[in-house]
């Protein structure tokens, strides 16, 4: 399979790097307005991350490491290298679960570590954001390639995906939904299905957005549809993204992607995760492991100010789940595609 990019893709950009400031697409504000905020250093950056400005597990580490670039560029004259660190601190500390943020943060570190001046820092590190930011594009175009020799549809199929895992939360093209693209420049995309994703609607608001302007068929539905989807027989695969993948091949990913998991397996319907090697936590035994964000009740309880559930009931928002190696037919990464995901099979791929 080709690694070129749709034509319908380049559009799609979360992020734009200007040399002295990022400018970020309020992914909040979507699809109702194409909003852009300024964000002119780490702390802005870090807050743009924590608020979900920018989201998605690859757009998060790809904004931290241009948060580090800016803190270089706007260093005073004091202790620089302080600077660097404590901004370094500030952007780990803005989201919890998806492990690209630590590895971002880890590389530009290294290559803050070996820097000997201000002016050398500001270079390398604007350098290294950039890279990393291509690297991410790059990874995406060949994972769809590996997604498709994995699939291998004779005939056109449909897909049913979860949240968004588009341009919006990647470097660009997107993970499962690279694959997706990929599929569609391929003739080989009936139409996808999208989870709205509650509570914040990454499906509806995002997903939906993305395909409906690039001209790819897209349904959307409720969550709650998916088991009758699946029923119906009108799917042949679940393609998701994920924000960490243990040494067993266990996956965090969007809060309701285990219970996909799980019919995918009832109803023998393909289940994909398709992520960078970026997202690979071979550090972590197992998903046990893995921090789980909890998000604040507003998310259930209020939409836009308007109550959606009687005041004072409690609430347990978290945005992740983990779904267990043995219910994921194969993990795609740029590197290739681990089928029948465990510890041996990740091990040979990923060490
Ligand atoms: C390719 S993005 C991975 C991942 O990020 C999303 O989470 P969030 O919108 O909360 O940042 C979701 O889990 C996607 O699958």
């Amino acid at each position: 399979m080709s690694n070129r990019p749709s034509k319908s893709s380049v559009g799609t950009v979360a992020m734009r790097w200007h040399g002295d400031r990022l400018d970020l697409l309020d992914q909040r504000r979507l699809p109702a307005e194409e909003h852009w905020i300024v964000a002119d250093g780490a702390s802005a950056v870090a807050q743009c991350i924590t608020d979900m400005v920018v989201r998605g597990a690859p757009a998060i580490g790809i904004s931290a490491a241009y948060g580090v670039a800016l803190a270089a560029r706007h260093a005073g004259g004091g202790d620089w290298q302080a600077e660097i660190r404590q901004a370094i601190r500030v952007l780990a500390a803005s989201r919890p679960t998806a492990v690209n943020l630590f590895w971002a943060l880890k590389r530009m570190e290294q290559v803050f570590h070996s820097c000997h001046s201000l002016n050398d820092a500001t270079d390398r590190l604007a350098v290294e954001a950039v890279r990393l930011h291509e690297e991410d594009l790059a990874a995406n175009l060949a994972m769809a390639g590996h997604a498709l020799d994995v699939m291998r549809p004779d005939n056109p199929i449909a897909v049913l995906t979860h949240c968004n895992t588009g341009a919006l939360a990647t470097g660009g093209y997107g993970t499962a939904l690279g694959v997706i693209r990929r599929l569609h420049e391929e003739s080989l995309l009936d139409r996808v299905y999208a989870d709205e994703t509650r509570p914040w609607l990454q499906g509806s608001r995002l997903t939906a957005w993305e395909l409906t302007r690039d001209e790819i068929p897209v349904t959307l539905n409720v969550d709650g549809a998916a088991a009758a989807i699946l029923a119906a027989g009108k799917v042949k695969w679940i393609v998701v993204g994920a924000d960490r993948i243990t040494a067993n091949g266990d996956v965090a990913n969007k809060i309701g992607t285990y219970n996909l998991a799980v019919l995918a397996r009832h109803h023998k319907v393909g289940f994909m995760v398709v992520a960078p090697s970026s997202t690979v936590d071979m550090s972590l035994a197992s998903g046990q492991e893995i921090p789980i964000e909890e998000r604040d009740g507003s998310e259930l309880l209020e939409l836009r100010g308007m109550p959606l559930a009687p005041v004072g009931v409690p609430v347990f928002n978290p945005v992740f789940d983990v779904t267990p190696a043995g219910l994921i037919d194969a993990i795609v990464t740029e590197k290739g595609a681990v089928r029948n995901p465990d510890l041996t099979g990740m091990r040979a791929l990923f060490t």
